[in-house]
């Protein structure tokens, strides 16, 4: 028996319990793995390590568990110190049969997980199998259908993927604001996944049960942005609909409001929606009578709202109101050890249920090389370019990703000699008649993504700005932003 739980005495499911328990299970099972509380691998034994291709058990101790295995759901029986007695766990092209329990320390606290794998083979389990993938699809289509009524949500804590202080310092907070009903303020650039942090604290709070609606502030028009808040009363205005028609506050009643790119709320606004948040009630346009409401804020922003607040653009007491826990995301290219693991989740979701496609190590190094300012979101695209272009549908290498990595921040060359797949790769993007004429689609598609990213580095982020800029309305430029490629 491994001494798993030796600074570790606890109850719950107990130690004295796990230790008469965990030699059977171990035998039994064709596989089994613990982690500590940081989800961090602290024991494998020998039969799981050959079920999963690893050379010896102990190159992993120590190691992120989703940066072994990237499908593991023990982060979330830590998150949640619920045991999963029975998952279907996909790694690479093996579905396993997994069983995973936390346990505790003496004060209750989850101080690590186990897991067994109970069936490496499931063909005796086909029925149960294709009933259990049917089930899946049917609940992502679902999922699909409710985000888009703009009510639901599709995320939760496990998709925000990455194994940095930064990004497990993001999750640790978004567990602390999903526990308490408090404002959450969240900070990072676009595409760091501000949006999936807000949904997966709703998920995971006591509203869950609840509606979740998310507004784009800076998608909306402003002269439209008050009525989309707060509705307007029947017959406010010559034309306005004879029935009521509910704002935001009222679709997120009982759920959570997510005010997305909260620093581009224009200033009457931000006075109506700080009176709403004290009060705790709103007044739709053309009423005199108040509605009370029950709403969780989240914000979010890739603004600088302190050099906002010292310019007189955003209101310090909304600040603070709305800043009660801040979540700040770090960009990616300031962690950039999150893009290995990033990159195997997002293909996993580009292959969408075809044959997994795998990415060298060579790849993942020239991705890192890249600066990313469209973030995660912009790596997503990347690769899902890769992955149509790519001639192999198993292996996506360094000439695949250096045909669609966006040029301005390709690593300086270096010399011939250490890089033989680079020189290959550049030989290979001419057409072979000694000519670099592309589609003439993909050069604009191309020119249009730089001006897009050349406007929002000169803009310090600021999309107001950055689609001013380039001469075109922000919804035009959110469109084009969220298709960057
Ligand atoms: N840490 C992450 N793990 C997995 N996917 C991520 C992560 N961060 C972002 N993404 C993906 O990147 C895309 C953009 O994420 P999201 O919309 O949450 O970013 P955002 O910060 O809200 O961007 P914006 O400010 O432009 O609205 C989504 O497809 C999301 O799934």
């Amino acid at each position: 028996m491994p001494n798993l739980f030796e600074s570790h005495p606890g109850h719950g499911l107990t130690r004295e319990l796990i230790e008469v328990l965990f030699p059977m299970c171990e035998q039994a099972s064709a596989g089994a793995i613990a982690v500590d509380k940081h989800a961090c691998i602290s024991w494998i034994n020998s039969r799981y390590a050959s079920l999963l291709g690893l050379a010896d058990t102990h190159g992993v101790i120590g190691r992120p568990i989703r940066s072994v295995i990237p499908h593991s759901r023990m982060p979330e029986v830590l998150e949640s110190g619920q045991p999963l007695l029975l998952d279907i766990m996909e790694y690479q092209t093996q579905q396993l049969v997994v069983t995973r329990l936390p346990f505790f320390d003496e004060q209750g606290q989850i101080s690590g997980a186990v897991a067994f794998v109970l069936f490496d083979d499931l063909q005796p389990l086909t029925p149960l199998v294709s009933k259990y993938r049917r089930l899946h699809q049917d609940l992502l289509a679902a999922k699909r259908a409710l985000a888009k009524t703009g009510r639901g949500t599709r995320y939760h804590l496990g998709d925000f993927i990455g194994a940095s202080a930064a990004a497990l310092e993001a999750k640790r907070r978004a567990r602390l604001a999903a526990a308490r009903d408090i404002p959450v303020l969240l900070l990072g650039e676009t595409g760091t996944g501000k949006e999936v942090l807000a949904q997966s604290v709703h998920t995971l709070s006591a509203r869950s049960g609840g509606p979740f609606v998310g507004v784009n502030l800076a998608a909306i028009p402003e002269n439209l942005l008050e009525a989309e808040f707060f509705g307007v009363a029947p017959g406010a205005f010559t034309g306005a609909d004879k029935r009521m028609r509910k704002g935001k506050f009222q679709h997120a009643q009982g759920g959570t409001l997510f005010l997305d790119e909260v620093g581009d709320m224009p200033l009457g606004l931000q006075a109506k929606l700080l009176r709403a948040l004290q009060e705790r009630e709103i007044e739709p346009l053309g009423s005199n009578q108040v509605v009370p409401v029950d709403v969780r804020v989240i914000a979010a922003t890739s603004r600088d709202l302190d050099a906002m607040m010292a310019e007189g653009r955003f209101r310090s007491d909304l600040y603070y109101r709305l800043n009660v826990l801040e979540i700040k995301i770090p960009p990616l290219r300031e962690r950039r050890a999150d893009i290995g693991i990033l990159c195997e989740f997002l293909l996993e979701d580009i292959c969408n249920g075809q044959e997994r496609t795998e990415i060298t190590d060579a790849a993942v190094a020239l991705l890192s090389q890249h600066d990313w300012p469209g973030n995660v979101r912009e790596l997503h695209n990347v690769l899902e370019r890769a992955f149509t272009m790519s001639e192999s549908a198993e292996v996506l290498d360094t000439d695949t990703i250096r045909r669609v990595l966006p040029e301005p921040t390709l690593a300086p060359e270096r010399p011939a000699e250490s890089q033989p797949e680079a020189d290959h790769a550049a030989r290979d993007s001419s057409n072979g008649d000694g000519s670099d004429i592309r589609p003439l689609a993909a050069v604009l598609a191309r020119a249009e993504a730089d001006a897009i990213r050349a406007a929002l580095a000169r803009c310090g982020n600021n999309r107001t700005r950055a689609a001013r800029l380039l001469g075109i309305s922000r919804s035009v430029f959110y469109d084009k932003l969220a298709r960057l490629s």
